[in-house]
């Protein structure tokens, strides 16, 4: 397709879908702009952007696609300002919020003007923020959640995922109130939980310095999300109040249930909590990507040998294969250690996993 596109907030979400749509449609141009004028420039510098926009105005005005990818109580600010403006009438305005009912909400002003808006929330990032995070492979297989609401033509919709389709991510229509509960209960809570887990974590390290060395393992994997942007999820808790108030009391149920059952040393009704609920996430679809993204990750048992990982890693290198993330998860002295190496697709993982068996006699695996 060719048009202009202009991309309002130029960090992590709005660079990754610049590179998308840069890759897809190549006679497209795409215009950016951020408050942050370092980050305008360095989206200009890293290829991201093909030009920078002076402010919203200019870039907005003969744009055929506009997208919003600043943070949702700005998002809700930018359209206010784009309704005020003498805009292309065939412009498709869609923004990358987490949250959507009150950015829809105010699109009503958009709307009123016979401009179309439709939400939409690519349901894949990552804890970075900023544009030198972005990558074109960011939204591959994850769902991009659209909330057109009932007023919008369909073609409007087929369109915008035709500038999309770089992504290659999967679309689903919902409300922007259906939304908000579902992003709720699989995004915006974990958040909570992750954060409090590290809080509470920090208290208890105040008198126990041996906390912070310990928490390996379990602790970095149910916590990774705790280091994403405070400032951009104080807002999505906001937004999303009275679904989360919703979820906290849920919570709290939960626990107090566990708690009695420890107090009572249920241990038959100890087991089947964690029995069922090893069975549900072992039962969650594998290859697709959620709030969560899927990393591609592949375990190696490895013996315990000087070398050892320099020597897998040397054997990826040779075959030209990026990995993105390596790990031990376990190694005692004697004991078969797992490597976790994680990659950006799911073919590096398959490439890597062949490598290794024509290099080694190490058994590999792809975990959950
Ligand atoms: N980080 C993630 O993993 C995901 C984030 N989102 C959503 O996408 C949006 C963007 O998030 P990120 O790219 O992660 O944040 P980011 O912090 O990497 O980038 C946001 C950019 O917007 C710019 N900005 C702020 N106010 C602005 C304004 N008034 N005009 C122009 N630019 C402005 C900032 O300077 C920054 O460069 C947020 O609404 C977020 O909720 C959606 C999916 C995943
Ligand atoms: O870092 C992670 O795993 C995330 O949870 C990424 C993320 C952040 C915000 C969203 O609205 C969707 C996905």
């Amino acid at each position: 397709m060719n048009g202009r596109v202009f991309v309002i907030g130029l960090g992590l979400i709005g660079g990754s879908l610049a590179l998308c749509i840069k890759k897809e449609h190549q006679d497209a141009v795409v215009v950016g702009f951020d408050i942050n004028s370092e980050q305008a420039r360095l989206a200009k510098m890293l290829g991201v952007i093909d030009e920078i926009a002076g402010n919203i105005s200019d870039g907005a005005i003969d744009a055929d696609l506009i997208i919003i990818a600043a943070p949702v109580n700005e998002t809700k600010e930018i359209i206010q300002l784009l309704a005020e403006l003498p805009l292309n009438p065939k412009v498709i305005v869609t923004d990358t919020g987490s949250t959507k009912s009150k950015i829809v909400e105010s699109a009503a002003s958009l709307l009123q003007k016979g401009i179309t808006f439709i939400g939409g929330h690519p349901m894949a990032g990552s804890h970075k923020s900023g544009v030198s995070a972005a990558k074109e492979i960011l939204f591959e297989n994850a769902f991009y959640l659209l909330t057109p609401g009932n007023l919008i033509e369909e073609y409007k919709v087929e369109l915008l995922k035709e500038w999309l389709i770089g992504t290659n991510a999967k679309f689903l229509t919902v409300t922007p109130e259906n939304h908000d509960y579902l992003t709720g209960v699989v995004s915006h809570f974990p958040h909570i939980i992750a954060a409090s887990i590290v809080r509470q974590t920090e208290k208890i390290a105040e008198a126990e310095s041996l906390i912070p060395r310990l928490a390996a393992g379990g602790f970095r994997d149910i916590t990774r999300i705790a280091s994403s942007s405070p400032e951009m999820w104080k807002d999505i808790l906001l937004h999303n109040r009275d679904t989360l108030i919703e979820l906290l009391d849920q919570w709290q149920d939960e626990m107090n249930g566990i708690k009695t059952l420890l107090e009572k040393e249920k241990s038959d009704a100890i087991l089947d909590y964690f029995k069922q609920a090893k069975k549900f996430r072992d039962g969650l679809p594998q290859k697709e990507k959620g709030a969560i993204p899927a990393f591609y990750d592949l375990f190696v048992d490895i013996p315990d040998y000087p070398g050892v990982i320099s020597e897998i890693t040397g054997y990826l290198a040779k075959e030209n294969i990026s990995i993105t993330n390596i790990r031990i998860l376990e190694t005692r002295e004697d004991i078969i250690g797992v490597l976790v190496i994680s990659f950006q697709t799911e073919e590096d993982r398959q490439k890597a996993e062949r490598c290794i068996g024509i290099y080694t006699s190490f058994a590999t695996s792809v975990g959950t």
